[in-house]
């Protein structure tokens, strides 16, 4: 046994989470050939199959909707789940209740929160600042909404922003966690230069809901969204989630009003009167089998403090770098996620000669991260089901790959 997999044995023994693991449905080693096969480090794109989910949604499907049928809006929770799985997810967030409501593709939801913001935002304000290393949709999205609300798009480095923000700003739309280096924005000072400006922030919290501490009420956040199949392992396209802070709602005016955020839904009325609180976010009939899915995906969250993710993250990440250093021959990889704890998410995205080729090679044997392009491997770790043990084997075979 080498010394790393002696203090992995080591580190997955004082693991607090370690018994969480056996509520999600993983490879064992014996599934693959390869000694160091089996590992899941792509969490971050979706999120593995919690144990509960199968049997919940059977009975959504064979209970509540074969038997029950349209008495199930009622009976089963159907008609509220969307502010009901909003305030499941709201501890995560650190948001209070009544702020969330779960439904829609975030793409979605980044044009409600950003449409939503200009809409908020003073008189003269005309500029959508948008983070120049964004995820593409948010970029797309926020196009498409300043040539609606008569606004024009700046794109921006986060670090930046503080410097690009004036009297026009209408809008900031952030990434808390960049998608392709893993780098954690400083959401406090950020919305705080925000707020200073006069503007309004929006935060894309995908990376970062469930695999750090967010403190959206807090620090002030106006609007956020964030999607639920990555380290909330809602599933495949589960619905995502828009925030709008408590003393904004009455102001929220939703670019999609649609009848489900309609104070009277069902008293027909041709003049649209928007519903108050979270339900003004909703649209239109939510996707029950999806979201009944999250909602039970959600029940492992169940007395786990976001705090204890976020440190064994860290410990994950630095293991994993240590292992880098270690197994790695020299140059072959360059790590562009921050170092320091502060900058960094939940992920570790190394730079490497014909990464794409690489990560094929990873797939085979059996340790799944991302190729990302140009050059990237990308690999999540979700602390809810990763171990250090997988870390080292992992790094291991891709020293094997890369050697
Ligand atoms: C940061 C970020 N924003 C938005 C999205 C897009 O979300 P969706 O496909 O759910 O609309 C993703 C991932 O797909 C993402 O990583
Ligand atoms: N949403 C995805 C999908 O439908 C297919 C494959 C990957 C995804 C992702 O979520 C990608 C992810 N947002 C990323 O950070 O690259």
């Amino acid at each position: 046994m080498s010394e790393l997999s002696v203090k992995a044995a080591e580190l997955d023994t004082a693991d607090e989470l370690a018994k969480l693991r056996s509520q999600f449905v993983l490879d064992t080693v014996s599934d693959h050939a390869a000694d160091a096969a089996g590992v899941y480090l792509d969490g971050n794109s979706l999120g593995a199959l919690p144990m509960a989910v199968p049997g919940r949604v059977e009975d959504v499907v064979r209970r509540q909707w074969g038997e029950l049928r349209i008495r199930s809006w009622d009976e089963s929770g159907w008609w509220t789940a969307p502010e009901r799985i909003g305030d499941r997810i709201a501890p995560l967030v650190g948001a209070a209740a009544g702020q969330i409501v779960v439904g829609d593709s975030t793409s979605v939801n980044v044009f409600k929160a950003v449409v939503g913001a200009v809409r908020l935002s003073g008189e003269g304000r005309n500029e959508i600042v948008v983070d120049a290393t964004t995820f593409p949709t948010d970029g797309y999205i926020a196009q498409s909404a300043a040539r609606m609300t008569g606004c024009t798009v700046r794109a921006v480095a986060p670090d930046d922003v503080p410097s690009a923000l004036g009297p026009r700003t209408a809008a900031v739309l952030l990434n808390h966690v960049d998608y392709r280096t893993g780098r954690l924005y400083d959401l406090p000072s950020l919305t705080s230069s925000i707020h200073e400006a006069g503007a309004v922030a929006v935060w894309d919290l995908c990376h970062s809901a469930g695999a750090l501490p967010v403190g959206l009420d807090e620090h002030g956040v106006d609007l956020a969204v964030g999607c639920t199949y990555k380290y909330l392992n809602g599933g495949p396209g589960s619905p995502a989630f828009l925030y709008v802070r408590r003393d904004l709602q009455d102001r929220f005016d939703s670019p999609l009003p649609g009848w489900n955020s309609h104070v009277d839904p069902f008293g027909m009325r041709p003049e649209y009167e928007p519903a108050g609180g979270a339900p003004r976010g909703r649209v239109g009939t939510p996707d029950i089998l999806s979201m009944l899915a999250l909602e039970a995906a959600l029940e492992v969250w169940e007395g786990v403090p976001i705090e204890t993710v976020r440190t064994k993250s860290l410990a994950l990440t630095d293991f994993f770098l240590e292992c880098v250093a270690a197994y790695v021959p020299e140059g072959r990889v360059e790590c562009v996620t921050p170092l320091v704890h502060a900058d960094r998410g939940s992920q570790v995205a190394l730079r490497c000669d014909g990464a794409r080729e690489v990560m094929r090679r990873l797939i085979a044997r059996g340790v799944v991260g991302d190729f990302r392009e140009p050059d990237i491997l990308r690999f999540g770790f979700t602390p809810l089901y990763v171990g250090f043990g997988d870390v080292e084997r992992a790094v291991r075979v891709l020293a094997g790959v890369v050697g």
